[in-house]
């Protein structure tokens, strides 16, 4: 189902927390809201599913104005942070107590729940209660239990924080696994913007109650619109230039662009500042932390002291103190007007 959002506005305690938001999320796509700690994700979701009522705009469902609809009528159904699972009951009346609700018979349930359990891979676990299962299990049947009800658009609130990373991992490949299988529009409320790349169709970052981008995850990461969106995405180093006749110019690094003239800051990722050991050696490694497939390295300029972060494949022959010279793939460069 497709769900769009038209202007949506939210007040909450006389505060504007989420002001004229729009987005569509095409029907059978996985979008994440993605945005630090206070954002409005979460006060956004809940509108969504209509918990929190907006103060303005409108939630269209499937063509249909959603506005008027109570929760339980609109087809969504949230997963929230702590699972929130019938204590009482066992994980296959859990699952099945959506199903209970809307009149199926014991047989009917308890059936669609053991599918519902393999499918998170929980076969045997029909009888467990909440407390006899693992943080991780219970997730997996707080997901079956979403997925009983049968829900057109599944909203996530970020489901997997409280999991160690292994755990995290395995929980994302089963979610995205289940959203392709079912092809449920799903929204996913987070602020790790690893996760939200590699999960969601399109990426929406969240600043201050509004959506400051919207866009693909390559297209979000690689050509940000602003400095602010690109902070969000990790490291970057930023190259203070000119563009005079289509070329940039920098004490750092020269290349053809097509933009009009003016003062610019060139911004490259890590990945795109190469360590070489020829030419001007300006460049002395100052930090070195292992992670794995490579090095993040921290550089500092001999005479102004300004540093730039690099990435160093793993291996490597490089110690502190060791100066070098660097280069920037000007293909990667991402130009914003100097602030
Ligand atoms: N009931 C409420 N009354 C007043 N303000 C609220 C209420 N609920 C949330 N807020 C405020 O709205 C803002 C957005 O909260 P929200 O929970 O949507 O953020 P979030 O981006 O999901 O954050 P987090 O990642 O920490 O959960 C916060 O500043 C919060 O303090």
């Amino acid at each position: 189902m497709e769900l769009s959002l038209q202007k949506i506005s939210v007040s909450l305690s006389g505060k504007e927390i989420i002001k004229s938001v729009s987005l569509t999320v095409e029907n059978g796509t996985f979008v994440s809201l993605l945005g630090a700690s206070g954002c409005g994700k979460s006060t956004l979701l809940k509108t969504i599913a209509g918990i929190i009522p907006q103060s303005g705009g409108s939630i269209i469902l499937d063509g249909k104005c959603a506005d008027k609809l109570p929760p339980y009528k609109r087809g969504t159904v949230i997963v929230f942070q702590d699972f929130r699972l019938f204590p009482h009951l066992t994980a296959e009346e859990n699952i099945g107590f959506p199903l209970k609700m809307r009149g199926a018979s014991k047989k009917e349930y308890l059936k669609t729940a053991a599918e519902l359990l393999e499918k998170v891979q929980l076969k045997g676990f029909e009888k467990s209660k909440p407390h006899q299962m693992s943080g991780g299990q219970i997730q997996r049947v707080a997901l079956a239990r979403a997925l009983a009800a049968g829900p057109n658009v599944l909203l996530l609130d970020e489901p997997f924080f409280s999991l160690d990373e292994n755990l995290r991992q395995d929980m994302r490949h089963l979610v995205l696994r289940l959203q392709r299988e079912f092809k449920i529009t799903t929204v996913l409320v987070t602020h790790d913007w690893q996760e939200a790349l590699s999960m969601s169709d399109k990426v929406a970052l969240m600043m201050h109650g509004e959506v400051v981008q919207y866009d693909t995850p390559e297209i979000i990461f690689e050509s940000p619109v602003s400095r602010e969106v690109a902070e969000y995405f990790g490291d970057a180093v930023y190259v203070d230039g000119s563009i005079k006749d289509h070329v940039f110019t920098s004490d750092m690094i020269t290349f053809r662009v097509d933009r009009p003239d003016g003062l610019y800051q060139a911004m490259f990722r890590p990945s795109a500042v190469r360590i070489g050991f020829t030419g001007e050696k300006n460049f002395q490694i100052c930090e070195m932390n292992y992670k794995g497939e490579n090095y993040s390295a921290v550089l500092a300029h001999k005479i102004t002291g300004n540093r730039i972060n690099a990435n160093v494949p793993s291996p490597c022959r490089l110690q502190l103190g060791d100066l070098v010279s660097l280069s920037f793939d000007p293909d990667r460069a991402v130009l914003f007007p100097h602030p």
